[in-house]
Protein backbone atom coordinates (compact mmCIF):
# COMPACT_ATOMS: atom_id res chain seq x y z
CA UNK A 1 0.00 0.00 0.00
CA UNK A 2 1.64 3.37 -0.98
CA UNK A 3 1.67 6.19 1.97
CA UNK A 4 -1.00 8.96 0.82
CA UNK A 5 0.31 12.45 0.34
CA UNK A 6 -0.54 15.16 2.63
CA UNK A 7 -0.65 18.92 0.79
CA UNK A 8 0.91 20.93 3.09
CA UNK A 9 0.26 23.45 0.36
CA UNK A 10 -2.58 25.81 -0.91
CA UNK A 11 -2.48 28.63 -3.61
CA UNK A 12 -4.95 31.35 -4.17
CA UNK A 13 -5.79 33.92 -7.05
CA UNK A 14 -4.67 37.51 -5.18
CA UNK A 15 -8.15 38.93 -5.20
CA UNK A 16 -9.29 36.72 -2.58
CA UNK A 17 -6.11 37.58 -0.14
CA UNK A 18 -8.30 40.09 1.70
CA UNK A 19 -11.13 38.56 1.84
CA UNK A 20 -9.24 35.65 3.48
CA UNK A 21 -7.44 37.37 6.06
CA UNK A 22 -10.26 39.18 7.18
CA UNK A 23 -12.37 35.91 8.01
CA UNK A 24 -15.01 36.59 4.68
CA UNK A 25 -14.33 34.06 2.86
CA UNK A 26 -14.28 30.39 4.46
CA UNK A 27 -14.18 28.18 2.27
CA UNK A 28 -12.74 26.92 -0.93
CA UNK A 29 -14.23 25.02 -3.54
CA UNK A 30 -12.05 23.05 -5.99
CA UNK A 31 -11.42 19.89 -8.42
CA UNK A 32 -10.93 16.47 -8.28
CA UNK A 33 -6.84 17.44 -8.39
CA UNK A 34 -7.22 19.58 -4.95
CA UNK A 35 -9.69 16.84 -2.74
CA UNK A 36 -6.85 15.91 -1.08
CA UNK A 37 -6.83 17.99 2.13
CA UNK A 38 -6.71 16.44 5.52
CA UNK A 39 -9.20 18.07 7.74
CA UNK A 40 -6.64 19.05 10.82
CA UNK A 41 -3.76 19.72 9.66
CA UNK A 42 -2.43 23.07 8.44
CA UNK A 43 -1.37 24.40 4.99
CA UNK A 44 1.15 27.15 4.27
CA UNK A 45 -0.85 29.75 1.77
CA UNK A 46 0.42 31.54 -1.04
CA UNK A 47 -0.75 33.70 -4.10
CA UNK A 48 -1.41 32.03 -7.47
CA UNK A 49 0.42 34.31 -9.76
CA UNK A 50 3.73 35.08 -7.44
CA UNK A 51 3.66 32.28 -4.50
CA UNK A 52 4.05 34.94 -2.44
CA UNK A 53 3.01 33.67 0.99
CA UNK A 54 0.12 35.48 2.79
CA UNK A 55 -0.75 33.11 5.83
CA UNK A 56 -1.48 29.60 7.29
CA UNK A 57 -5.15 28.17 7.39
CA UNK A 58 -5.85 24.84 9.24
CA UNK A 59 -8.28 22.41 7.06
CA UNK A 60 -11.75 21.77 8.79
CA UNK A 61 -13.38 19.93 6.71
CA UNK A 62 -13.35 18.38 2.56
CA UNK A 63 -16.70 17.34 1.38
CA UNK A 64 -17.80 17.08 -2.03
CA UNK A 65 -20.38 19.27 -3.82
CA UNK A 66 -21.80 18.89 -7.31
CA UNK A 67 -21.35 22.61 -8.96
CA UNK A 68 -25.29 22.24 -9.71
CA UNK A 69 -25.83 21.73 -5.90
CA UNK A 70 -23.85 25.08 -4.91
CA UNK A 71 -26.26 27.32 -2.67
CA UNK A 72 -26.39 30.39 -1.16
CA UNK A 73 -24.52 29.73 2.29
CA UNK A 74 -21.34 28.44 -0.09
CA UNK A 75 -21.72 31.72 -2.17
CA UNK A 76 -22.02 34.02 1.60
CA UNK A 77 -19.31 31.54 3.01
CA UNK A 78 -17.06 32.75 -0.25
CA UNK A 79 -17.81 36.41 0.63
CA UNK A 80 -20.09 36.28 -3.14
CA UNK A 81 -23.68 36.32 -4.84
CA UNK A 82 -24.79 32.29 -5.98
CA UNK A 83 -24.18 33.88 -9.46
CA UNK A 84 -21.02 35.03 -8.71
CA UNK A 85 -19.36 31.95 -7.30
CA UNK A 86 -21.00 29.95 -9.98
CA UNK A 87 -19.40 32.53 -12.68
CA UNK A 88 -15.82 32.29 -10.59
CA UNK A 89 -15.76 28.56 -9.96
CA UNK A 90 -17.22 27.85 -14.26
CA UNK A 91 -13.98 30.46 -14.85
CA UNK A 92 -11.64 28.36 -12.47
CA UNK A 93 -13.03 24.73 -13.61
CA UNK A 94 -15.01 24.96 -16.44
CA UNK A 95 -17.75 22.82 -17.14
CA UNK A 96 -16.49 20.48 -13.92
CA UNK A 97 -19.39 19.51 -12.29
CA UNK A 98 -17.75 17.16 -9.67
CA UNK A 99 -15.93 19.42 -6.64
CA UNK A 100 -15.05 20.07 -3.39
CA UNK A 101 -16.14 22.04 -0.86
CA UNK A 102 -12.94 22.92 2.04
CA UNK A 103 -13.97 24.58 4.75
CA UNK A 104 -10.79 26.32 6.18
CA UNK A 105 -9.83 28.78 9.68
CA UNK A 106 -7.26 30.59 9.75
CA UNK A 107 -4.41 29.74 11.78
CA UNK A 108 -3.16 33.22 14.15
C1 LIG B 1 -5.44 29.15 -7.52
C2 LIG B 1 -6.83 28.65 -7.37
O1 LIG B 1 -7.23 27.70 -8.01
N1 LIG B 1 -7.61 29.29 -6.53
C3 LIG B 1 -8.91 29.02 -6.20
C4 LIG B 1 -9.71 28.11 -6.84
C5 LIG B 1 -11.00 27.95 -6.39
N2 LIG B 1 -11.43 28.67 -5.35
C6 LIG B 1 -10.60 29.55 -4.72
O2 LIG B 1 -11.02 30.19 -3.72
N3 LIG B 1 -9.36 29.73 -5.16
Amino acid sequence: MTTPIIPTEMTFFARFESDILSGKKTITIRDEAERHYVPGTTVDVSTYEDGRWFCRLEILSVEPIAFSDLNDFHAQQENMTLTELKAVINDIYPGIEKLYVVNYTLVK
